[in-house]
């Protein structure tokens, strides 16, 4: 079966900065995949080459069997990008807004119109289509733009941080209107921060980080990579710097990162049971107010992978 989407050895610096090196990953058709990393991991840089905006200092691309670089048209008709900025025309309607974009897709008139009653459905925003941009919340805008990379009806729709900066009540209208798009046998690839809507959202992720994939697989592939270990988190209340410096060497501590001036995270096998030496190993430098244990999740497996938590 040719995938919706296939790179290979993509590289990309920007003068000293290595942004991306040797990415490479598929996409089944219909398939849902994921590219879950921190800020600034080479996410939007992927991306990016993978929809033709930038040229890969090596690599590859094919965009349902077709070659991104030897034949761009054919391979660029297959996709819908959505990225992270918002291009559209606030004295315009949503509904104008997306007339504009059918016309220059080049769809014939009738069919375009048809089409943005579905495009609106499914992002739902047909009951605002007709109101002016300017009068839309971020996240409206943000479906609107999603619909915009829809009308031409892409095999593959590539999001970049769909939901970074939207309200609640947008944010789970792409969500939801994603998890319809996939089910419909929509390709995706979703780029994000959030653990939780990829794991939502997607079938398998990759784990990206320092422009590297470190890891990829289903959610519990992933997960499995932690081992038997659990996801603890602790409030300090003392000297949270020489605590946490004892933290970590208690036995069967895994990982361990400073998520706040007075929490910690870590990554120990042995779970609630450890409780007691946890709390013990910070006597006399800060006291544990409070305690988590969860099961392990993505952002353990991240932790484990890169020593790092997605949001720092
Ligand atoms: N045009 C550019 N010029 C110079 N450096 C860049 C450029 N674009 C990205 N970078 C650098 O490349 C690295 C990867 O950036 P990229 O935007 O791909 O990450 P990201 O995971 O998408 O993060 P974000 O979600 O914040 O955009 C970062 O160190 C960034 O500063």
């Amino acid at each position: 079966m040719t995938a919706a989407m296939s790179c290979a050895g993509l590289r990309k610096s920007y003068g000293d900065v290595l942004a991306v090196q040797d990415v490479g990953f598929s996409i089944a058709p219909g398939e849902a995949y994921g590219l879950l990393g921190p800020n600034g991991a080479g996410k939007t840089t992927t991306i990016s080459m993978l929809v033709g905006l930038v040229r890969p200092d090596s690599g590859a691309v094919h965009i349902c069997g077709t070659d991104l670089a030897t034949d761009p048209m054919t391979a660029k008709s297959k996709i819908g990008y959505v990225p992270q900025e918002i291009a559209l025309y606030p004295e315009l309607t949503g509904r104008e807004n997306l007339r504009f974009f059918g016309r220059l897709f080049g769809l014939p008139r009738r069919a375009l119109a048809r089409r943005i009653d579905e495009v609106l459905d499914l992002v739902g925003l047909s009951d605002r289509a007709d109101g002016k941009l300017d009068t839309y919340s971020g996240g409206m805008k943000r479906r609107i733009n999603i619909g915009a990379a829809l009308l031409h009806g892409p095999e593959l729709l590539i999001l970049d941080e769909p939901t970074v900066g939207v309200d609640p009540q947008s944010r789970k209208a792409i969500l939801d209107g994603v998890e319809r798009l996939v089910a419909g046998g929509m390709a995706l690839l979703y780029t994000s921060h959030y653990m939780e809507e990829v794991e939502r959202v997607c079938d398998r992720v990759a784990i990206i980080d320092h422009g590297r994939i470190v890891a990829d697989g289903t959610r519990h592939e992933l997960v499995s990579m932690v081992g038997s270990a659990d996801k603890i988190k602790l409030t300090l209340d003392g000297d949270a710097d020489s605590a946490f410096a004892k933290l970590q060497t208690v036995e069967g501590v895994l990982e361990a990162v400073r998520t706040g001036t007075a929490t910690v995270r870590l990554i120990a096998e042995g779970g609630r049971y450890l409780l007691p030496a946890l709390i013990t190993a910070v006597e006399g430098s800060a006291s544990v107010t409070a305690a988590e244990v969860v099961e392990p999740d993505l952002e353990a497996t991240f932790l484990h992978l890169t020593g790092s938590t997605l949001r720092d």
